[in-house]
């Protein structure tokens, strides 16, 4: 039956608790940050991104988004310190992002959005046994946000702009060697941290959230690159342009927001 939830009108985020009730729980995500709140907490030191050794494999459209998947069946890239207790393992990255001149990232900065954001999925595979067992723990999964804001080129994206052609439809993938993350990344990995949930269905709250402060910067023209994507297969007759895959903010609830020094 494949996933009945996308971002339209009928399947969209505030439809998905029919089929995933979580999605009213209490530590929901994304939500929207703000700095003056968040806690500053001498005990958070740096997180350090051990990409070096990473391994792409492919990059595909799953229907909601596009990802770069990544060999991940032992720790040659894990992302390790920050709030994280152990080395957690690079699983994917994929983006958000908006219509033409709209907002499109997840999180948002004292109700200010971007207009992308940059997910990489990390899962703690010293306490699970696989991803899928992490993505349904608590202390399952750790997710890098970055945000992408509109400027110049970025001088590395269009290893991935040139590759999205190949991927247009829902359900193609195609092999995507020798790509590390690690040139997506801001100078400062500076960040807010706190406990949250996977963005889509099934929403499971097992996310540590570690989102980084300084944005990286994209061109218009790159962007809308991502939005020649569509989430419909190839067969379907009613073609849909792949833009505004985001969900909005989340109640906080009883959370609190730290901030790295
Ligand atoms: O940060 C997130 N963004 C998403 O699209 C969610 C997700 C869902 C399944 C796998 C990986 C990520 S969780
Ligand atoms: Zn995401």
């Amino acid at each position: 039956i494949g996933d009945h939830w996308g971002y339209g009108k009928e399947d969209g985020p505030s439809a998905w608790h029919r089929h995933y009730p979580v999605a009213k729980g209490n530590r929901q995500s994304p939500i929207d940050i703000i700095p003056n709140e968040a806690r500053r907490d001498s005990r958070l030191g740096p997180i350090f991104l051990k990409y070096d050794q990473c391994r792409s494999l492919n990059i595909a459209n799953n229907g909601h988004s596009v990802v770069v998947e990544f060999d991940d069946s032992d720790d040659r890239s894990v992302v390790l310190g920050g709030p994280l207790d152990n080395p957690y393992r690079l699983k994917q990255f994929h983006f958000h992002w908006g219509g033409k001149g709209c907002e499109g990232s997840e999180h948002t900065v004292a109700g200010v959005g971007y207009a992308s954001e940059l997910h990489v999925v990390h899962w703690n595979a010293v306490k699970y046994k696989t991803y899928n067992d992490a993505a349904a723990a608590p202390d399952g999964l750790a997710v890098l946000g970055i945000f992408l804001e509109l400027g110049d080129d970025h001088r590395w994206l269009h290893m991935i702009t040139d590759a999205l052609y190949m991927v247009k439809f829902k359900g193609s993938t195609t092999d995507f060697k020798g790509f590390n993350p690690k040139c997506l990344l801001p100078s400062s990995l500076h960040y807010w941290t706190y406990l949250g949930s996977l963005t889509t269905p099934p929403l499971h709250e097992s996310v540590t959230w570690i989102v980084l402060k300084e944005p990286i910067v994209i061109s218009e023209k790159q962007l809308g690159m991502f939005r020649m994507l569509q989430f419909n297969g190839e067969e379907e007759d009613q073609r849909m342009r792949m833009e505004n895959n985001f969900r909005p903010p989340q109640n906080l609830k009883e959370r609190i927001v730290r901030s790295s020094n």
